[in-house]
């Protein structure tokens, strides 16, 4: 990568675009700098006008957030899926001109997507718009890290571009998007909700347990989906506000593909990586809030001391740590998990930290880790059998990872779960639980119905239950 110094866009455009020249190719530019402090939701808000798909990440735990609009360039991959993508990456990124005088995470040349959550399922029509690995370099970048905001300008440059003109088109864009006087659309309802069949789904769990029983599986997560008609189309910059507000410690986000777009709050991390240090989460056990302090605190000793939530659990600390330690060094689990506490429910946690080996890259931790226990069983290729012959679901990027790198050797990826896909005045949430040999099918049912609330309470139906 050419790290430069110069400031003006126009002349970093020329100088591209001279290059381009000569060697026949086109060229990104990636340029940041300092804004006033600008609040990202309207930036995506801003973007709407623009008719281009917008990209959206944060960290509700952490005050830092990017917001992503249109796309320089995207990274497409089919097969081997994660060497695809690392390959395009590594060749984009050290073919950028980037001027970036910051160095904080999610700055600069920043790539944002997700993938789904099998490579090996057939797409059906609902994820048409969503590839098997999408990665997109938006065109502009709002990074907001606590109390600092930085604007980066992604462009790939032909030979026969025009600097002047392609300068004023981006400072034109940047003046639509940073302007502060709009205001977030109004909310939707729900008109209607439907879910697959419950006896059907809880039938699929009887199977999922009689094959554990058997000794062909352990664990097998099985998902389920709920339909929901809304009464208006949805504003993704809307829901993401709410979003933020009622889930704290979760990974809030939305990617838009062609004006369908997939967004929730997961509360799951799959990977952090900051230089070589690495953060991955055990997440897995489920139980519901209190209504009353003593009662949440029973539930949660409860949860904390339950056989069947605890074997959850230690299917995803045992195979997590097993992969950690494929690529990292000074790998260290607790041995025993903590409660997590979220709005509608909380989770037996065990966060992992290690330091990732040098020639290793968040990509082979993506690549290693998913599906982890926590989506997808153990072990992996039979439950992954069992899912694709018995689910009856596309999950498309629900369960699968999503989130951004930086060309700095940071980033991050959550499990897309507590999620859903909208696609105008209409939803697909996705829910599942990990399916164990003393699962009961109207306990899951029950389970996968509270996961639902998260995403139900900000389309405008939290109030009820999700039946
Ligand atoms: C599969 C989901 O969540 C996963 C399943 C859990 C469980 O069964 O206890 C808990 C957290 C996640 O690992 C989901 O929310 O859709
Ligand atoms: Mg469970």
């Amino acid at each position: 990568m050419l790290e430069v110094k110069e400031t003006g866009l126009q002349s970093m455009l020329e100088k591209a675009i001279s290059e381009a020249k000569e060697n026949h190719t086109a060229r990104m530019i990636s340029m940041t700098k300092k804004v006033n402090k600008t609040n990202p939701l309207l930036f995506i808000e801003a973007g709407k006008k623009l008719s281009v798909d917008r990209t959206f990440w944060s960290s509700t735990s952490e005050n830092f957030s990017i917001a992503g609009i249109g796309c320089a360039h995207e990274i497409n991959a089919k097969s081997n899926r994660m060497e695809e993508a690392e390959e395009a990456w590594q060749k984009l990124r050290d073919e950028a001109i980037i001027h970036n005088p910051y160095k904080t995470s999610g700055t600069g040349l920043v790539t944002m997507g997700g993938m789904s959550f099998d490579p090996l399922m057939q797409k059906t029509s609902l994820w048409k718009n969503f590839s098997h690995l999408s990665l997109t370099i938006p065109e502009m970048l709002l990074t907001q890290s606590d109390d600092n905001c930085y604007l980066t300008t992604n462009v790939k440059v032909n030979a026969d571009d025009q600097a002047a003109e392609l300068a004023q088109r981006l400072n034109k864009m940047e003046r639509m998007l940073l302007n502060p006087s709009i205001n977030l659309p109004g909310e939707v309802g729900i008109e209607m909700k439907q879910e697959i069949d419950p006896e059907t789904w809880k039938q699929t769990v009887t199977y999922a347990t009689d094959y554990i029983k058997q000794n062909y599986a352990k664990k097998i997560v099985l998902a389920r989906k709920l339909f929901v008609k809304l009464s208006d189309e949805a504003a993704v910059s809307s829901v993401l506000k709410k979003l933020i507000e009622q889930q704290p410690n979760s990974y809030v986000f939305a990617f838009e593909r062609n004006g369908d777009c997939f967004l929730g709050a997961s509360p799951e991390r799959l990977v952090k990586q900051e230089n070589d240090e690495v953060l991955s989460t055990c997440l897995a056990g489920t139980a519901p809030r209190g209504k009353t302090k003593e009662e949440d605190d029973r539930i949660a000793h409860s949860l904390l001391y339950d056989e069947k939530n605890r074997s959850e659990h230690d299917f995803v600390v045992k195979m997590i740590r097993q992969s950690m330690e494929h690529y990292c060094r000074a790998v260290n689990v607790p041995d025993k998990p903590v409660i997590y506490p979220l709005k509608n429910l909380q989770h037996l946690y065990t966060p992992v930290t290690a330091v990732l080996n040098e020639r290793y890259s968040i990509f082979d931790i993506i690549e290693r880790l998913h599906p982890t226990p926590a989506l997808g069983g153990v072990p992996r290729d039979e439950s992954l059998a069992f899912i694709r012959e018995h689910e009856q679901l596309d999950r498309g990027w629900y369960g699968a990872p999503v989130g951004w790198m930086d060309s700095n050797r940071n980033g991050e990826f959550a499990v897309a779960i507590r999620s859903g896909l909208i696609q105008g005045d209409k939803a697909s949430l996705f829910a599942g639980c990990g399916i164990v040999q003393d699962s009961n099918p109207d306990e899951e049912y029950k389970e996968t119905g509270i996961k639902f609330l998260p995403m139900l309470s900000v389309l405008g139906g939290g109030n009820h239950e999700s039946h």
